[in-house]
């Protein structure tokens, strides 16, 4: 429990009047007057810098009704806020001055961590979506924070205290005892402040308590951990609520917090960048988060089924892949072999923190490609179900049918997916080079394909994808606007609870294909082009492939081409991928189905599962709904704009 000072002494006869005053708003802690700077010039430092708000832009922050934006915008206090969002550029130039955005964004990210601390400029608010801890601080009455015993791993060693999110170092700041120094101000005012000063009003001192929070804070085109003291009024709440837990509670509101997380890091994932951008990137922002941590690194291929099978589930809720997409694949496929996988389901949240070369899974799931934003992702997310698919195959159904959490592909895509790893230093280059030359050469896959339709036609699809999001708008917004209702409706979703039968496939291999699936028209099927299944929108960062995909709609989405397109018409369709609108053309075919099998009638190809190599063999899926738990951001994929098209 984080306790405030256990007596309701004031604060009134601190001599050091230098930390900014906050109050609790719906949206953040917002500062309502400035402590006097004796910093040396910050302030003259952030006046000549004011104009200059410069957000770089990702295309994956754009996030309308983002939990890290601010609704209510007093001063340009998103610029503590997403500052890789579009919206935020938007309403930046909208309806604020650039003037104060500028002083935000610009100053804070030149000058020390300290200067957190000196002046921020009144109406700043610090959205809860960016808050990753707050606690009461030691006190010149000897309070201490009784909370701040962090979730330091034992058998790591991993401490939760911060560290320089670039060298993993602890900061400079930190003292040898390990207490941390709240920038350059320390409560017994040997800072050299002059008390005072004007600014240092007295009087409702009685109302104030000293609290550090810890946020997430722009800096370049990542996220790093910030800290910042605040005198914070408890007349924001009431004054007998506890500041600490009303901030905690408000910032994560719907997440669950001190996740206790595996991470399992593949070495050489994102061309053997992986680690360093787990360590730099998103490693910060968990310690400061309070989540404790334990690594595993990947040491031969596959090695992340064997860790999944073997992993002891009481101890983590969370197993995060520092990697592409194989190792959640590998991941899921190995808590589905173990015994208990049912209890290992309901336990265990899969999420990816994007340190690889392809990121799907983050870029649907997060927003956003970026490691340190996802991690901001992860610890604020809400826990979701979503279906996954399950895959056999003559050689290997018996022993163990696959589970894929992504796609599955035959023809064009497959090919160019897999067969170009040999010239994987081009990075994402390799897959356009390679479905643009097989595209040209109008290359045909002949095939036998049977569905069973869950929404036939594209608007019968249209209609399944608004009824099931609409649905679940409707009950995290519109009916529920009160807060306890809201919070009932996500944890209905995560109580949602994985029973053995759930595994059980209504359309086992063996028993063949079922009457009411239907043959596709063997004009098509004979000459494909592109068969290409998913479960999320995003196959790449910028390959919106399944527009309509939704976590947990129980369907899986479809969509073919017939070779025999003219190259004039496929071209403009593989351009529209990144904008999602190729499923709208006439000569891509966009369904969803419950179930598929299909049968090559190549001598020569593969089928490429969550971007995994598999046998050119029939292929027999089937979904299986809700059965595996992530992290979504918001509680939804990233917004399509699907239902706009
Ligand atoms: N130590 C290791 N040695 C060899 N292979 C490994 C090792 N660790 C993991 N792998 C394999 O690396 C593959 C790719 O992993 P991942 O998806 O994380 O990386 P990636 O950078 O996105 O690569 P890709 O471009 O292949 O998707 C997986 O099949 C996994 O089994």
């Amino acid at each position: 429990m984080n306790l405030p000072p256990s007596s309701p002494r004031t604060l009134s006869s601190i001599k050091d009047r230098s930390f900014n005053r906050a109050t609790l708003t719906d949206d953040g802690i917002m500062i309502t007057s400035q402590g006097h700077s004796t910093s040396g010039g910050r302030g003259d430092l952030q006046s000549k810098h004011f104009h200059g708000c410069n957000h770089s832009v990702s295309s994956f922050q754009s996030t309308p009704s983002s939990c890290f934006e601010t609704t209510s915008l007093i001063s340009c206090v998103t610029c503590l806020s997403d500052n890789n969002s579009v919206e935020h550029r938007n309403r930046r130039h909208s309806n604020h001055s650039t003037d104060t955005a500028g002083l935000l964004n610009e100053d804070l990210e030149e000058i020390p961590y300290s200067s957190v601390n000196g002046k921020l400029m009144v109406n700043t608010v610090i959205p809860y979506g960016r808050i990753l801890y707050a606690k009461y601080l030691e006190n010149p009455y000897g309070y201490r924070d009784s909370s701040s015993n962090g979730s330091a791993n034992e058998e790591t060693g991993i401490s939760p205290q911060l560290e320089d999110p670039a060298t993993g170092n602890p900061p400079a700041s930190q003292t040898k005892s390990g207490d941390d120094v709240v920038g350059a101000q320390t409560l017994n005012g040997d800072d050299n402040r002059d008390s005072s000063a004007p600014g240092a009003d007295v009087e409702d001192d009685d109302n104030y308590q000293l609290i550090e929070i810890t946020f997430a804070k722009p800096r370049r085109h990542d996220v790093v951990p910030k800290r910042l003291t605040l005198l914070i009024s408890h007349y924001s709440t009431s004054p007998e609520t506890n500041v600490v837990e009303e901030i905690m509670g408000r910032s994560y509101k719907n997440a669950k917090s001190n996740r206790s997380i595996l991470v399992i890091i593949n070495p050489h994932g994102g061309q053997g960048k992986a680690k360093k951008l787990f360590m730099t990137k998103c490693r910060p922002i968990l310690l400061a988060s309070r989540c404790s941590i334990e690594i595993a690194y990947t040491k031969y291929g596959r090695h992340a089924i064997d860790i999944a099978r073997e992993v002891d589930i009481s101890k983590y809720d969370t197993i995060a892949c520092a990697s592409g997409d194989g190792i959640p694949y590998e991941v899921i496929n190995g808590l589905y072999q173990r015994t208990d996988r049912a209890a290992a389901f309901n336990t265990l949240s899969i999420t990816q923190l994007p340190c690889g070369s392809g990121n799907a899974m983050s870029v649907s799931c997060h927003w956003t490609s970026n490691p340190s934003y996802a991690a901001l992702s992860l610890v604020k997310s809400v826990e979701s179900r979503i279906d996954l698919m399950c895959c056999s195959q003559p050689s290997y159904f018996e022993e163990f049918p696959r589970l894929s959490f992504l796609s599955q592909c035959y023809g064009v895509i497959a090919e160019s997916d897999i067969n170009t790893e040999f010239i994987r230093w081009l990075g994402p280059t390799r897959f356009e080079l390679g479905v643009a030359f097989n595209v040209i050469q109008r290359k045909k896959y002949p095939c036998d394909v049977w569905v069973k339709y869950a929404a036939k036609t594209k608007d019968d699809l249209k209609v399944h994808y608004l009824e099931h999001k609409r649905k679940r708008r409707r009950e995290l917004e519109e009916e529920y606007d009160d807060n306890s209702q809201l919070e009932e409706v996500i944890s209905r979703d995560s109580d949602f609870v994985t029973t053995e039968d759930d595994f059980k496939l209504k359309f086992p291999y063996d028993h063949g294909v079922p009457g009411d699936w239907e043959k596709l028209d063997s004009s098509l099927t004979d000459n494909l082009g592109i068969f290409y299944t998913g479960k999320m929108p995003y196959m790449a960062a910028d390959a919106k492939f399944f527009p309509a995909a939704l976590p947990n709609d129980g369907a899986i989405d479809l969509m073919m081409t017939d070779a025999r397109t003219p190259v004039t018409r496929i071209a403009p369709i593989l351009l529209a991928l990144d904008k999602g609108t190729h499923v709208l053309q006439p000569e891509v075919i966009h369904t969803k189905i419950l179930a598929y099998k299909i049968v090559p009638k190549v001598q020569s190809s593969l089928f490429s599962v969550d971007g995994e190599r598999f046998p050119l063999e029939p292929l027999q899926v089937e979904v299986l709904p809700k059965i595996c738990k992530t992290l979504l951001r918001n509680g939804t994929y990233v917004d399509t704009e699907f239902e706009t098209m």
